[in-house]
């Protein structure tokens, strides 16, 4: 029925213990056959059970697509938050009639499944669910090239919510330290056993590096050989956006050939699109990425020149050629990106060129750089996380004798993201990342809930009178009142009172969704039982953060927490470290003097192609993937310029409160939330030590401003 006569490596061991209820982890390189390992248990399943199968898969816009792939016995549907909901509508009714065997849901549409009301009713309209598969499942793991803090918690909403036992994750790449923390999230009863995986890279990969003076020129030669000219489908990866749209320029202008254009779509769009390189990256707009996606994947592109963005998911059989034009920061995304070459099981070639000066290694190290954090901004979030409570809850026997007092159990907390990330100078995916963290603490002390309106602005028609009134029968507000009072005692005399309802919520012992509930229903009043609206408006804004935590830790709790959250962040930063010293390591190794040097036929490139193959074997398959002790070369430091810059910066920009790190990252061109790079980009200092070693930047920052304030 699928169209194949037998089982790729890995699929068989997948489909049975899916079968058998048994979490699975299958590793399969892309293109080697994952969709087959849902599809089949979905179909057996959906044959003799009323069930449904759920696949969660980050891309949304290649949903759509996947549905239309599905074989034509299986019956699939898709929910996201892009669609408008009349379309949602339609497919929640057709899940009711159990006319949908596979539901393809994004995991912002599958958190939001019982609770925002775009996809209410859904948890309650959906049959047993047999499995769920969750696609690019190393995004649950913190130690991947691509971690999603959503990710975290679809497997908590899968299991608590939807009481799902049999999970299904499928991933391209994981190195050893993501399968364990995979195993523990996706609970694989059978750890590693559950684990099935196939060498990382296919054999029809032909694999080559080699240094380049001149990049641009060995691309545009690169491009125009023998061999490699006649491929239709050819990816440029580059690091950076705006080299994106050189690049693709620089390749417009010298492989510029009117003869082998389609002249006729050509006349008929007036050169709006090249045919032949075009860049795409996640600053352009979608509709313009839409269609150079489109036309790249029905082949009347040939050469996209594109980020990171580009590539997830796609499903085109024939693309012969990848090329890295910069260094890719570690084995994981490569194996990624060049893995969408030749899935079709043909020759495929993937090249990828480093300099001598080591330029990519250093904006690389840059963005590695820009994701770290430093204690005091750890122990501020903190701060947030954990408001001081005063409840103490005595814990009683049968006879009632109180015989411990146990913890707090946690209350709601809300962290408005706008001005956290003003605060903290973090961006509010790091913050995001941060809450984490603490959520996978030992101690499990935080839940964090999905995102929601921090704030309430209730606004009187009728004077401040109005709202006192409604105060005595809607005991949110009347701890609206208590609290804001404190902070001003004019507040029970203006027309607009403003609250973090979050915190009203905490203080009445109630949830936010019900809070808020009777908040909004403040705007109605029943007089001889018509309904009508009252004299007051009531608004919600400012999204935030939302956890549950505890407010009794002590002291000592919270020190140990915070060494902890900054030993992770260290590690985090170690680790990527690592993983780009092993990949550059390797690639100089194995580099070949310059392109023009390389034949690209099967045979001259196999073995180097199959050396580099064996150490990324080795590399995902080591044990201890990241050693401790692993001591990093640090780069040279002008102490004395530094010092010096570091003081005029200060002396210059009176009104700044930098940090040694706020300083380091405009010393090296590192955007930031309070120092962009477009505003930022124009002070002299701006990039102005650019190859020295950014901790050692930091420490010497620090220092001057220690001796500034003195
Ligand atoms: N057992 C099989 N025998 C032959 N062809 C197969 C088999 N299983 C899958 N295929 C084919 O392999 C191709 C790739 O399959 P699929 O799209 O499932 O790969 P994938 O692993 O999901 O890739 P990606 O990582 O990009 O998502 C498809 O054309 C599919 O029909």
């Amino acid at each position: 029925m699928f169209g194949h006569s037998g089982f790729r490596s890995g699929q068989e061991c997948a489909i049975k213990r899916i079968l058998c209820g048994l979490s699975t982890l299958l590793i399969l390189s892309t293109g080697g056959g994952k969709s087959l390992c849902y599809q089949l248990p979905a179909y057996i399943y959906s044959k003799y059970y009323k069930c449904i199968t759920l696949v969660i898969s980050p891309l949304v816009s290649l949903m759509e697509d996947q549905v239309l792939n599905m074989p034509e016995f299986l019956k699939a549907g898709c929910l996201h938050t892009n669609q408008s909901p009349t379309q949602r509508k339609k497919i929640m009714e057709l899940i009711k009639k159990g006319e949908i065997n596979i539901l393809l849901i994004s995991p912002e549409a599958l958190i939001a499944g019982d609770t925002s009301s775009g996809f209410a009713g859904l948890f309650k309209s959906l049959p047993q669910i047999a499995f769920a598969c969750i696609d690019e499942a190393h995004c649950v793991s913190q130690w991947s090239h691509n971690f999603r803090p959503s990710y975290l918690m679809i497997c908590r909403v899968l299991r608590e919510k939807l009481n799902v036992k049999c999970i299904l994750g499928l991933t391209a790449t994981a190195s050893q330290a993501t399968i364990k923390s995979v195993i523990n999230h996706i609970n694989i009863p059978d750890g590693v056993n559950g684990v099935l995986t196939n060498p990382a890279l296919p054999d029809n990969l032909f694999l080559s590096i080699s240094f380049e003076k001149d990049k641009d020129r060995a691309l545009v030669s690169l491009l125009a050989s023998e061999g490699i000219n006649s491929f239709s489908s050819i990816i440029v990866y580059c690091i950076r956006r705006n080299e994106c749209e050189r690049i693709a320029a620089v390749i417009r202008s010298c492989l510029f050939q009117p003869g082998k254009i389609n002249m006729e779509k050509e006349n008929k769009k007036r050169k709006r699109m090249s045919y032949i390189a075009e860049a795409y990256h996640a600053g352009m707009y979608a509709a313009q990425r839409k269609k150079i996606q489109k036309h790249f994947m029905d082949g009347t592109l040939k050469i996209i020149v594109a980020t990171v963005a580009f590539g997830m998911g796609i499903n085109k059989s024939d693309i012969r050629c990848i090329i890295h034009y910069n260094m890719p920061p570690s084995f994981e995304s490569y194996v990624q990106e060049v893995g969408r070459a030749g899935r079709d099981g043909k020759p495929a070639f993937c090249h990828v060129f480093m300099n001598n000066k080591n330029d990519d290694k250093d904006e690389l190290l840059k963005h590695i750089y820009a994701n770290s954090i430093d204690r005091p901004v750890i122990r501020r979030l903190l701060q947030k996380i954990f408001i001081p409570c005063k409840c103490i809850s005595p814990e009683k026997t049968d006879n009632s004798k109180i015989t411990n007092v146990s913890r707090c159990q946690g209350h709601e907390v809300g962290i408005p993201i706008d001005e956290t990330v003003e605060e903290l100078d973090l961006p509010s995916e790091n913050i995001a990342t941060l809450l984490c963290y603490v959520e996978l603490h030992h101690k499990h002390y935080i839940k964090v809930l999905h995102n929601a309106y921090t704030k309430c602005k209730i606004s009187s028609y009728g004077g401040p009178i109005k709202i006192l009134e409604a105060a005595k029968t809607c005991p949110p507000l009347a701890m609206a009142y208590l609290i804001e009072s404190k902070k001003a005692a004019s507040v029970t005399k203006l027309n607009v009172l403003e609250f973090n309802v979050i915190e009203v919520a905490a203080a009445i012992g109630w949830e936010s969704g019900m809070t808020k509930y009777q908040l909004k229903n403040l705007e109605w009043i029943v007089k001889d039982g018509v309904s009508k609206r009252s004299h007051l408006k009531v608004e919600f804004n400012t999204l935030g953060f939302r956890l549950k935590s505890p407010g009794d830790l002590s002291a000592t709790e919270l020190d140990e927490l915070l060494d902890d959250l900054h030993q992770s962040v260290h590690v985090q930063e170690k680790n990527m470290l690592y993983q780009l010293e092993e990949i550059h390591q390797a690639f100089n190794e194995l580099c070949n003097k310059s392109c023009d040097q390389i034949t690209f036929s099967e045979e001259n490139l196999a073995p180097k192609s199959n050396e580099l193959k064996l150490i990324i074997n080795d590399y995902f398959t080591r044990e201890n993937n990241m050693p401790e002790n692993k001591q990093f070369q640090e780069r040279p430091l002008d102490t004395e310029r530094i010092t010096s810059d570091v003081r005029a910066l200060i002396a210059t920009y009176k009104d700044c409160k930098f940090t040694g790190r706020s300083i380091a990252r405009i010393f090296q061109g590192i955007t930031s939330p309070n120092y962009p790079a477009l505003v930022w980009g124009r002070c002299k200092f701006w990039r102005s030590h650019l190859h020295e070693d950014f901790n050692g930047i930091i420490r010497i920052a620090t220092q001057q401003i220690i001796n500034m304030k003195i």
